[in-house]
């Protein structure tokens, strides 16, 4: 019988590095349809945000050295020569005790480097206005640039777009930028077992989770799924639906079918397609051990294993770390340190992600793991997220500190 040869996480993660050789193009996409995705160019601002010192406050545009020291006593004392509208150049600009009416967000008039606000003033008469408190220089106000600089390098490449992207690029008028093309990736799922879960199910039979755990997943990752429907276990008809994907496709994911049972058709289908490699075949990881990868031609081929929680696990850590690789993607995880509530012995040889719920107790933030096991989906369900046990780790301690990666 043929064994797995195991590598670890960090192993698998630098072979497909390593083996990655997919270039995806690039296209002009409206900002308004950008969000979450990846920047292909880096992208410099052509001007200053603002263009002019603004307002921050309705009041009364002053120079700071006619203000010092005022106070509801002694006010400063001066003449009114006019109202800046909003949109518009001011009227006029303003001389020594002298002040001009300031809408929010509307621009300074040269002579003032401060605005009072409306509310420490008074009007005396048309022409004279007290102010009850002093202002320093700059206060109250947004300098020319302090948002963004002109030439300056605004959104990197690589950067994944958030709805506070989208404003810098609306604040410089790019209503346009060159981002990756939307991965395709191209979901089959196998097994003679599994039947849609539009159709009754008979007993032995299961329901298709994991297609639509993948859909879910890719969605959540911000490329394309394309679904394949469930292939049973046959040789011809898997390599046709496998063809056809990867004609379609950038990338294609196959779950159920990765193990060494003797209907485990996914490593003898890959490697029917001339130009075919498998670079792995069993990853030291729980859950999620039989996983293989690898490719036709210039296209990547995952051979996710059938059980859900193991096909998430491998989405999630090695599907994923290859869509950043090859849309340059720099992924930055912020783990919640949190204190384990109970010895966990893991699985010897495997590096693990264990399922934890965090619960907060006396103002500290405790991670409890879920039980599971790799084919029972509602396990991640009631998860928070996981903690990573490096595979050298016998397990955790109760009330040691853990890193809890949000799913
Ligand atoms: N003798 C051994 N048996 C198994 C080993 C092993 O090392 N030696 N590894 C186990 C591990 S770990 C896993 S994980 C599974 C993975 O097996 P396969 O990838 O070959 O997947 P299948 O056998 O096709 O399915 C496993 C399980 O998952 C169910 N399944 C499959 N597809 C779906 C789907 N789309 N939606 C929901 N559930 C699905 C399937 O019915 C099976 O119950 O192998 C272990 N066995
Ligand atoms: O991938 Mo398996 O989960 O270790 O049952």
């Amino acid at each position: 019988m043929e064994l797995l040869k195991l590598v670890t996480v960090n192993e698998a993660k630098e072979i497909i590095k390593n083996n990655k050789s997919y270039k995806i193009e690039t296209e002009k996409v409206s900002i308004l349809d950008v969000l979450e995705r990846v920047l292909a160019v880096d992208i410099y601002s052509n001007e200053n945000v603002p263009e002019f010192v603004r307002s921050t406050v309705d009041g009364y545009a002053v120079s700071s050295n006619d203000v010092f020291g005022a106070s509801e006593s002694l006010p400063a004392i001066l003449k009114l020569v006019g109202e800046v509208k909003i949109g518009s150049v001011p009227p006029s600009d303003i001389k020594d005790g002298e002040c001009m009416y300031v809408p929010t967000g509307g621009m300074l008039p040269n002579g003032a480097d401060t605005v009072a606000m409306i509310e420490y003033t008074e009007k005396l008469d048309d022409e004279t206005i007290l102010i009850n408190k002093p202002v320093a220089p700059l206060q109250n106000i947004v300098e020319i640039g302090e948002d963004v600089n002109k030439g300056e390098l605004v959104l990197k490449k690589g950067t994944r777009i958030r709805p506070y992207e989208v404003g810098v690029l609306a604040s410089l008028g790019i209503l346009e930028v060159e981002v990756y093309k939307r991965i395709k990736v191209g979901i089959i799922s196998t097994g003679d077992e599994v039947v849609p879960p539009t159709e009754k199910i008979e007993l032995g039979k299961v329901r298709d989770i994991n297609s639509y755990l993948l859909y879910s997943l890719c969605i959540e990752e911000s490329v394309e799924p394309v679904l394949y429907g469930i292939i049973n276990d046959d040789f011809d008809k898997l390599r046709e639906a496998v063809e056809r994907a990867l004609g379609e496709c950038d990338v294609v994911l196959m779950s159920g079918g990765s193990s060494v049972g003797t209907k485990d058709e996914t490593v003898k289908v890959i490697k029917s397609f001339e130009g075919s490699n498998i670079f792995i075949h069993g990853i030291a990881i729980k859950p999620g051990k039989p996983t293989i990868v690898g490719k036709v031609n210039d296209k990547f081929i995952f051979g996710l294993p059938g059980h859900p929680l193991a096909c998430a696990v491998i989405f999630k850590n090695f599907v994923a770390h290859y869509l950043d690789l090859i849309r340059n993607f720099e992924r930055e995880e912020y783990p919640i340190e949190c204190i384990f509530s109970v010895n966990y012995h893991k699985a010897p040889g495997r590096a693990e992600f264990l399922p934890v719920q965090i619960k907060e107790e006396d103002g500290v933030l405790k991670a409890y793991p879920t039980y599971y096991k790799s084919g029972l989906i509602s396990c991640f369900a009631k998860s928070f997220g996981y903690v990573y046990i490096e595979k050298e780790l016998e397990g955790l301690y109760a009330g040691q500190n853990v890193k809890v990666i949000k799913f």
